[in-house]
């Protein structure tokens, strides 16, 4: 695998440890812009020197990137739109990491630099910096650099410091933050990182231990839906936008490039409701690429699918009616007012 070390392009990284577990690396870009509520479990503080204004930042994304998703949609359901700009990596990876591929559907160039791959923008926001280039990137303009590459942090300060840019949705309520950020937690492990345990495990235990704690958390919010619409509370928070882009990724590419294929998300009683349910809140559905997602998967680890042949299904209707006004909670209101 590749990645920067003292700011020089690598491309002889190990992913897995010697017990052939997958590693996922911590970012390296932490900063929070002026106005964040930053929750707990993180050691940092708003820093006044990214005052949120619109037009100022860039986020930098692959709709085939589930991480990168999550700050989409925020963008998208906040109406955040005008405020900040996007570019759109290519999505197939190959041995120099991102890169910008204008004349594919769905890619932008580099809006801001014209570069050709993602990892200029790090060695510019850092000449020695030493790190895997991944998106989600929040870069700023002003400061030339990136604020911060960790998705759960941008969605928070997408929520709180740029809130009054945008349409004035509450995606993170604040007497349900603290329920918020737990959950978040609690699916990461198991859900969304764990689909990749799951599909980058080199031996069968570590393989077996993610798909046990995969399908046993599936199962716990599969039953918690049975009787709330959302995740937390009665509204469409962060903590939906999180559980989202693992499922809506799932039956098409987990299910079979991962191998995580206990069950369909289509063949559980909530959660295939509750997908469709919060793929057509408004503003969703244009955040969702699936060609993006399966072209990136299918072709990027040659480790897990060798031929880079693209599985075709399964068919999926994420338009068919969901059935779920009839349980407490409501989608975005700003958004849904048409
Ligand atoms: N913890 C990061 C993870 C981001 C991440 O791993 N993104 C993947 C794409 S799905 C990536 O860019 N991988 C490139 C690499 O690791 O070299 C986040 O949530 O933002």
């Amino acid at each position: 695998m590749n990645r920067l070390v003292d700011g020089k392009w690598r491309t002889d990284y190990q992913l897995t440890d010697e017990g052939g577990a997958f590693r996922r690396q911590q970012t390296t870009f932490r900063d929070w812009v002026a106005g964040s509520d930053v929750p707990a479990h993180v050691d940092a503080e708003p820093d006044d020197r990214f005052q949120p204004e619109a037009g100022r930042y860039h986020l930098y994304v692959s709709y085939a990137c589930p991480w990168a998703h999550r700050t989409l949609l925020a963008r998208s359901l906040l109406g955040l739109e005008d405020a900040i700009g996007v570019s759109v990596v290519d999505p197939w990876r190959g041995d120099d990491g991102w890169q910008f591929t204008p004349e594919k559907d769905g890619c932008t160039e580099d809006d801001l630099y014209d570069s050709s791959f993602l990892r200029e923008l790090y060695v510019e926001a850092d000449p020695d910096v030493s790190c895997r280039v991944t998106v989600p990137v929040l870069w700023d303009t002003t400061e030339e650099t990136i604020v911060n590459n960790e998705s759960r942090e941008i969605l928070r300060q997408f929520t709180t410091a740029f809130a009054d840019l945008g349409n004035g949705a509450d995606l993170a309520p604040t007497d349900r933050r603290e329920e918020i950020d737990r959950i978040v937690t609690e699916i990461y492990e198991p859900i969304n990182n764990g689909v990749y345990r799951a599909g980058f495990a080199s031996e069968q235990e570590p393989y077996d231990e993610a798909i046990d704690e995969l399908f046993g958390a599936l199962d716990h919010w599969d039953e918690h839906l049975g009787e709330n619409r959302y995740l937390a509370g009665d509204r469409l928070t962060e903590a939906d936008i999180c559980l989202f882009t693992t499922l809506v990724r799932f039956d098409q590419v987990y299910h079979t490039h991962f191998m995580c294929n206990v069950r369909h998300i289509h063949e559980y009683e909530n959660l295939w409701p509750y997908l469709r349910d919060v793929y057509q809140t408004a503003g969703v559905a244009d955040t969702v690429r699936m060609g993006h997602i399966k072209e990136h998967y299918y072709t990027t680890h040659p480790d897990v699918t060798p031929s880079g042949i693209v599985a075709r299904g399964p068919d999926l209707d994420f338009t068919a009616p969901h059935g779920r006004d009839e349980l407490p909670g409501r989608p975005p209101e700003p958004i849904t007012a048409e």
